[in-house]
């Protein structure tokens, strides 16, 4: 029977892709590679490349600039080749690994990932995660296809007394409810 686990989405069938697994007895996460070689550029220089635009544009670099400007810095999305089931009520967390902050300047800026049960098999990506990073370092970081660069931790999740059933189905992630992608 299956319950919770970790599955190749097809774009990545036969490209070499290892499912999640944990590394010690009671490690409480399932280590996550990266499915691709990629580059992540260090946030210094890409802000520092702004602000250079700005100057020459002849901006003056005052609050007003940066909210008229919708260049926000996107952190990198870096395809797992993966994708994970589990019952309705639970949620794997995505976690950074302690390692990523201590010896690369790795940070996932949205603290933790939240990975919904209804988004296995999802009809935009196939229900592949990702992990947003940022550099945080000064040079660009290079991560290898294989690299471990997060982990998965599977919980619980409880609901409130006057939750409202809801029949909505997830077709995407990254503000897919929002109305639009973003
Ligand atoms: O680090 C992450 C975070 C999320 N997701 C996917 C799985 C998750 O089920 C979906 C939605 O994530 P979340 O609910 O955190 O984002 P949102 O901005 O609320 O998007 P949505 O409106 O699609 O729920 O995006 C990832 O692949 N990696
Ligand atoms: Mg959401």
């Amino acid at each position: 029977m299956k319950t919770r686990g970790f599955e190749i989405v097809s774009k990545y069938k036969d490209k070499g892709i290892n499912l999640p697994r944990r590394q010690t007895i009671a490690s409480a996460g399932y280590d996550i590679e990266a499915a691709e070689d990629i580059v992540i550029p260090s946030i210094w220089r890409l802000n520092f490349v702004r602000i250079f635009r700005l100057i020459r544009n002849g901006h003056q670099l005052y609050e007003r600039d940066y909210e008229m400007s919708d260049d926000i810095l996107k952190p990198i999305l870096v395809p797992t080749g993966i994708k994970v089931y589990m019952p309705e009520d639970e949620v794997l967390i995505l976690a950074n690994r302690s390692s990523n902050t201590f010896k690369k300047n790795l940070a996932l800026p949205n603290g933790i990932g939240v990975i919904d049960a209804d988004y296995y098999n999802n009809e935009k990506n196939e229900g592949e995660l990702f992990v947003q990073v940022l550099n945080y370092g000064v040079r660009p970081l290079k991560i290898r296809k294989g690299d471990r660069i997060a982990q998965g931790i599977f919980i619980k999740y409880l609901k409130t007394d006057d939750d409202l059933p809801i029949a909505r189905e997830r077709v995407s992630g990254f503000g897919s409810t929002n109305g639009k992608e973003s």
